[in-house]
């Protein structure tokens, strides 16, 4: 049935942009949506500007067909339901019970989680650990990124404590976190779901030695640990009133709304953390109720889908025109590269074809100066996303900002106009697509919608491609391979063999 939905929409006409616009005045209308963060007037809004994708309405219907036979409603009902929705794991993925949206008992387990959190990071806040200024949060991958983004979002004036977030086991990394910290007032938050991963484990053995080597007589005494593996947390020698624990069904790159996000809680208070989780509830529920192509992260994943799998574009870039979400290409490569860079569907069969395209991108303007002139006159078609917020987020002029979102609108309008000339290196081909986002301001509020609008549009382009977006297999290979070097007494291939002579670990 989802083959017969791909081949109408194989058979369709593929208008331009320019032709697309000309032909339906109320495109704007249908393809550019305000999202409303609460009831009133005055309620803070998203534009998900959609109209200048090759979404027309017959690719919209055909994919609403495509949705219909891949069971959109029941794996999304499932999502929400808290059923097993990650077969190869036999788990289920509840990160949005976390935000108060989801099966009854799950709900109630994550606002006790929350609940004890709070009470954690106010006592904090109020000196139950003696004066902390800075926080060196240690986690990797799912238990860093986050966090990193989030903190950089959300907390660059008047944070509360100033967080250093490491990961790379690249000692280079804790030394850079050592150095803009002092140990008297500094704390741990050693964060890993599974409190096995070996860069988060070697990395807290080297902060607790930071700390006693400069006279902190209890080191273990300044950990919070943000896991759902309390007792390895414990066995390390975390005391459990200091353990944050999370729900095993929440995955790794879905977790900053556990215990996980306790560097955002901290260095913003906890009212602006419980924000956060707010407005990802409210994506929660225009996701979960809304149907069709107006529900926004599903209408996203139609256009993915459009480029990746019609129009065979192997990248999809993001840029952030605000200098607060540089960080959101990162968390995006591992949200979108990690569940949808499979190669077999849920059943373990092969797919259809193309899965995640390479998310890849950075922040504006100084991607222009750097890559957009690939965007523009390249061979490879690249679908881009503009992120952007009309209020600054600085005290400088306001030309500032005047130019800053210029360029970002400049930059989408050039991509899809296009320009002539008689000499062919000054030609823009033009009819170049491009999506924007655009946030009244970044808030928790919106950051958190804009999040799960994003975790939501990864769920749904699975769905359409009938793939588990939850398990990560293709991650252990390599960790495999370097236990056995660490071990030694295995024989690899000439080339790794000379490179490990070489560097002195065989
Ligand atoms: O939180 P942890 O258990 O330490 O895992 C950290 C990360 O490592 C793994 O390799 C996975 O690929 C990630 O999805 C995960 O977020």
């Amino acid at each position: 049935m989802s083959e017969s939905a791909w081949e109408k929409l194989r058979g369709l006409a593929k208008p331009s942009l320019a032709e697309l616009f000309a032909g339906d005045p109320a495109r704007l209308d249908t393809l550019a949506t305000r999202f409303e963060l609460g009831e009133d007037e005055a309620a803070t809004t998203i534009r998900f500007d959609w109209s200048k994708t090759h979404l027309d309405a017959g690719h919209l219907a055909a994919f609403e067909e495509l949705a219909e036979a891949m069971d959109f409603a029941g794996r999304r009902k499932a999502l929400f339901g808290g059923e097993i929705v990650n077969p190869t794991e036999g788990r289920a993925a509840e990160h949005t019970a976390q935000r108060g949206v989801g099966k009854d008992e799950s709900v109630a387990l994550a606002a006790e989680n929350h609940h004890r959190m709070a009470a954690i990071v106010e006592a904090i806040h109020r000196g139950a650990m003696g004066e902390v200024k800075h926080l060196i949060h240690i986690g990797i991958g799912g238990s860093a990124l986050g966090p990193a983004l989030a903190v950089d979002a959300l907390a660059r004036d008047g944070a509360m404590v100033d967080v250093h977030v490491v990961s790379n086991i690249d000692g280079c990394a804790m030394e850079e976190a050592f150095k803009g910290c002092d140990p008297a007032t500094t704390m741990l938050a050693v964060a890993s779901k599974t409190f096995t991963t070996i860069e988060t484990m070697t990395n807290a053995e080297s902060a607790i030695e930071w700390l006693r080597e400069n006279g902190v007589e209890d080191p273990y005494g300044r950990v919070v640990a943000l896991t759902a593996s309390p007792e390895k947390a414990m066995e390390w020698g975390v005391d459990e009133t200091r353990i944050l624990p999370f729900s095993e069904s929440v995955g790794g790159r879905y977790s900053l709304w556990s215990s996980i996000g306790f560097p955002v809680a901290m260095a913003l208070g906890w009212p602006d953390f419980a924000e956060f989780l707010a407005g990802a509830a409210a994506m929660d529920e225009h996701f979960r109720d809304t149907d069709g192509s107006a529900n926004l992260p599903l209408r996203a994943a139609f256009a993915d889908q459009y480029y990746t799998r019609l129009r065979g574009c192997q990248t999809r870039a993001v840029f952030a025109y605000d200098e607060r979400l540089a960080l959101l290409p990162d968390y995006l490569q591992q949200l979108e590269m990690e569940s949808n860079g499979k190669s077999v569907k849920a059943d373990g069969s092969p797919v259809d074809g193309p899965t995640a395209p390479i998310t890849w991108g950075g922040v504006g303007t100084d991607a222009q100066h750097a890559v957009f002139q690939l965007l523009h006159q390249g061979t490879n078609l690249v679908p881009v996303d503009f992120i952007a917020s009309i209020a600054p987020g600085h005290d400088l002029s306001l030309d500032h900002h005047r130019i800053l979102l210029s360029n970002c609108f400049a930059q989408g309008a050039a991509l899809m106009a296009g320009k002539d000339s008689e000499d062919p290196a000054r030609a823009y081909p033009g009819d170049r697509p491009s999506a924007t986002i655009l946030l009244d301001e970044v808030s928790p509020a919106t950051f958190g919608a804009l999040i799960a609008f994003h975790e939501h549009r990864t769920f749904a382009n699975a769905v359409l491609m009938g793939i588990n977006p939850f398990d990560q297999f293709g991650v252990e290979l390599g960790k495999e391979i370097a236990k056995q070097i660490e071990k030694g007494g295995t024989k690899f291939d000439p080339s790794t063999e000379a490179l490990l002579e070489l560097a002195g670990i065989s």
